[in-house]
């Protein structure tokens, strides 16, 4: 059984343009997607794509105009109540706290407005503190304000906990942070998924979703337009190894050694005073670009003195089918 499952769902926004005149945005226009239990699974798209609107319906703060979505077994529409026991949600990791309160007394006073008694709320607030690594920072004393965004996110996420839910929807958690900060967060999600939580992550950086999730799904306009494993979509997508080899020769007849064994897909050649670089895409495996290159260096006696064999990322991917059109 999936931790999320979405079939389907439409949305639109509309909004009054002066006095008459009617705006429709149709933010969604027929998504579905599946969360395994346990697993990571990025929702990744432009800005505008429809992330958001996705993340709230899930969490039960808007609804459908159309389609169905489950959380845990849960219909987000007839038993929105029973969502909201099962979820934490991070929507905005800077927004939702007292700037002069404390994290901790930030988080306590949330853990009474989930119904914890006094005493349970601060073993909890002191439980999350520590699993976000706040406690350990000395941080939680301190107030809001002095908090860098690296810290307010683990804080968001720190209150998303609070009631220990087994599916987390957490858009762009790191949204803003500076790469070390990020780097955290991103480690943190991905402890919280090895104890068995099901996690929905939104965002639009290829390279920090490739390396936490598990599935992926792209939207763009408010429809999928791709979704697999991250290694399956590069696949699918058409994405090329880039080799970049220099040579200690003169060589003009290279490239076509090159074309001879390896499947290119576009080749380009640099000439210097004693060495050459050609820059290749293949969509061979990697194996079969190192194979090939050992029968070159065998065969023609070519000396090779670097080698980069680049595996495409998915921001790659992300341009292959989004286009010019994604956003920051
Ligand atoms: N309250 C609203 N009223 C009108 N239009 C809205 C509203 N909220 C979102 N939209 C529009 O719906 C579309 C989808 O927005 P959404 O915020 O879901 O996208 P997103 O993928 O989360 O983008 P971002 O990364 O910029 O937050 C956009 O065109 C947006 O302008």
């Amino acid at each position: 059984m999936s931790g999320v499952i979405v079939e389907n769902i439409r949305k639109s926004y509309v909004s009054r343009e002066g006095f008459r005149k009617k705006r429709v945005v149709e933010a969604l226009k027929g998504v579905s997607l599946a969360v395994r239990r346990g697993e990571i699974h990025a929702l990744l798209g432009p800005n505008g794509a429809g992330k958001t609107t996705l993340i709230k319906i899930l969490a039960t703060l808007l609804l459908p105009d159309d389609g169905k979505a489950y959380v845990n077994g849960y219909d987000v529409v007839k038993e929105a109540e029973k969502v909201r026991s099962v979820i934490g949600v991070v929507l905005d990791v800077s927004k939702g706290f007292y700037t002069s309160l404390s994290g901790y007394e930030n988080l306590v006073f949330y853990a009474l407005l989930k119904g914890y008694s006094y005493g349970e709320a601060r073993k909890r607030v002191r439980e999350v503190l520590e699993l976000v690594g706040l406690y350990e920072m000395n941080a939680h004393n301190r107030p809001y304000y002095t908090y860098s965004l690296g810290m307010r996110a683990r804080l968001s996420i720190a209150k998303a906990l609070l009631t220990n839910p087994p599916v987390l929807l957490l858009d762009e958690p790191t949204l803003g942070l500076d790469v070390e900060s990020a780097k955290t967060v991103r480690k943190l999600v991905m402890d919280l998924a090895k104890e068995g939580r099901t996690i929905l992550v939104t965002g639009h950086n290829m390279y920090e979703i490739e390396q936490i999730a598990s599935s992926i799904t792209i939207i763009n306009k408010g429809l999928v337009i791709a979704s697999g494993a991250p290694a399956d979509l590069k696949t699918r997508l058409g994405l090329m190894l880039r080799v970049s080899m220099r040579i200690g020769d003169v060589n003009s007849n290279v490239a076509e050694y090159v074309k001879n064994l390896i499947p290119v897909e576009k080749i380009s050649m640099e000439f210097n005073a004693d060495s050459t670089r050609i820059v290749f895409y293949t969509k061979a495996s990697r194996e079969e670009v190192i194979q090939g290159i050992m029968q070159i260096h065998k065969s023609f006696d070519v000396k090779i003195i670097d080698l980069v064999i680049e595996e495409p990322t998915l921001e790659d991917a992300y341009i292959a089918v989004v286009g010019g059109e994604h956003g920051s």
